[in-house]
C-alpha cells in the first residue's frame, strides 16, 4: 500500500481561454474542477490503476468539503483530518496552443496542534505502507522540516519515502535520507543553485542531491522526459503526447507510475514516463485510467549530456 500526504491540498480550477490579455474581460471557453494537491494526485492515480493507496488529506471550510466531497464520489480511500483554516483554490488558466498559467494560493497556517493530529493520521495509516510519499509545498508557517522528521521517523521503521517538494522542505527532506525525490527542472536548479540548460546538468544536479542524502532521483523534465539517477547507474527515457491538453499533475502521475512499477529499474521509469505522457493528454488535471496509458510509446535511450533541454513548463 501506498500512503500520500497533502498538507497543502488544493480544488483545482482550469479556465479555458483562447487567449490570456491581461487588463481584459477574458470570457471562458470552459471551465473544470479538479481535486489537486501533488499527494492526492499520486492516490487518484494509483486508484485509476487499481493500486492500493490511502490519501492524509487536511481540509478546511466550505472548499476542504467540496474537496472531500469529490475525492468521495471518485471512491479514494482517505483518512481526513478536520483544521480550522480553508482548503486553497489554485486556478489554471489553459490557452489553445497548450500554454498554461498557474495561480496556486498560498493555503492557510495550520497549528501545531493539528501538525500533531495529521503526523499522529499519518503514522496509524503508515502500519500497512510499503511508501510513504510527502507531496507538495508547505502551507505558511509549517515548519520546514516536517518533510524530514517524516523521513527519519519511517525510515528507522523499513517503510521507504518519496518526497516531492521545493526549497527549504525539500533542503531539509534531503538531510533525512529520503528512498527517492521527485524534483522537475526549476526544483533541480533552485536546489543546487546550477543553471540546468542540458543534459549533463541534470545529471550533475541529481547527483549532488545523491550526496546531500537522498537514494534516487527521478527528476521530471518536463516535455524531455526524465532521469532516473540511482547508485551507479543513469537512465533516461522519454514519451511523446499526440494532443497535449494539460501538464498539470504530470509529475504526479509520474511519481505514481514508478512507485506502482515498484519503484526502481528500467520497467518503473518505462511506466512512470507512460502515466506522466498519459496525463499530459487529459484536460485539468485529470488522472490516466489504464486506457490512457500506452507504454509502447516511450522511447529509453542513452543519456547524452550535451543534449539541450527545451522551455521548461509548468
Ligand atoms: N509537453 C509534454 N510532452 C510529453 N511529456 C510531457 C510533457 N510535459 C510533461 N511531460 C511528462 O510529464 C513529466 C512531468 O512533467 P513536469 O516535469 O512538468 O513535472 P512537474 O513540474 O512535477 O508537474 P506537476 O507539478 O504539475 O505534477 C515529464 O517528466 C514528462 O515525462
Ligand atoms: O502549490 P503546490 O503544493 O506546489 O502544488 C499544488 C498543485 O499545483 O500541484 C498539483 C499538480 O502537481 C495540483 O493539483 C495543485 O494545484
Amino acid at each position: 500500500m501506498i500512503l500520500t500526504l497533502t498538507l497543502n491540498p488544493s480544488l483545482d480550477r482550469t479556465i479555458e481561454v483562447s487567449s490570456l490579455d491581461r487588463g481584459t474581460v477574458i470570457r471562458a471557453a470552459a471551465a473544470r474542477l479538479d481535486p489537486g494537491g501533488k499527494g492526492v494526485n499520486v492516490s487518484r492515480a494509483l486508484l485509476a490503476n487499481d493500486v492500493a493507496s490511502c490519501a492524509v488529506v487536511p481540509y478546511g471550510g466550505d472548499e476542504g468539503r467540496r474537496l472531500i466531497g469529490l475525492l468521495s464520489a471518485e471512491g479514494l480511500d482517505m483518512v481526513t483530518v478536520p483544521v480550522r483554516g480553508a482548503t486553497r483554490s489554485n486556478v489554471t488558466l489553459a490557452e489553445p496552443d497548450g500554454t498554461i498559467t498557474k495561480i496556486n494560493e498560498p493555503g492557510t497556517a495550520l497549528s501545531a496542534a493539528e501538525l500533531d493530529t495529521i503526523a499522529e493520521a499519518v503514522l496509524s495509516a503508515a502500519h500497512s505502507a510499503d511508501w510513504v510519499v510527502a507531496s507538495g509545498s508547505l502551507p505558511p508557517e509549517v515548519p520546514p522540516d516536517v518533510y524530514a522528521r517524516l523521513c527519519e521517523r519511517f525510515s528507522s521503521a523499513g517503510i521507504h519515502v518519496a518526497v516531492d517538494t521545493s526549497g527549504p522542505a525539500l533542503l531539509a527532506a534531503l538531510a533525512a535520507g529520503p528512498a527517492l525525490v521527485k524534483p522537475n527542472r526549476e526544483e533541480l536548479a533552485e536546489a543546487t543553485g546550477m543553471p540546468i540548460t542540458r543534459m549533463g546538468e541534470a545529471v550533475e544536479a541529481a547527483e549532488k542531491l545523491r550526496a546531500a542524502g537522498a537514494r534516487a532521483v527521478l527528476a521530471s523534465l518536463g516535455a524531455d522526459g526524465a532521469i532516473l539517477v540511482t547508485d551507479g547507474a543513469v537512465r533516461y527515457g522519454e514519451c511523446g503526447v499526440d494532443e497535449p491538453r494539460s501538464t498539470v499533475g504530470a509529475g504526479d502521475a509520474m511519481l505514481a507510475g514508478f512507485l506502482a512499477a515498484g519503484a526502481s529499474g528500467e520497467r518503473a521509469l518505462v511506466e512512470a514516463l507512460a502515466w506522466a505522457a498519459a496525463a499530459v493528454g487529459l484536460p485539468g488535471s485529470r488522472m490516466p485510467h489504464p486506457c490512457d496509458i500506452h507504454r509502447d510509446r516511450v522511447l529509453l535511450r542513452p543519456f547524452d549530456p550535451s543534449m539541450p533541454l527545451g522551455a521548461t513548463t509548468l
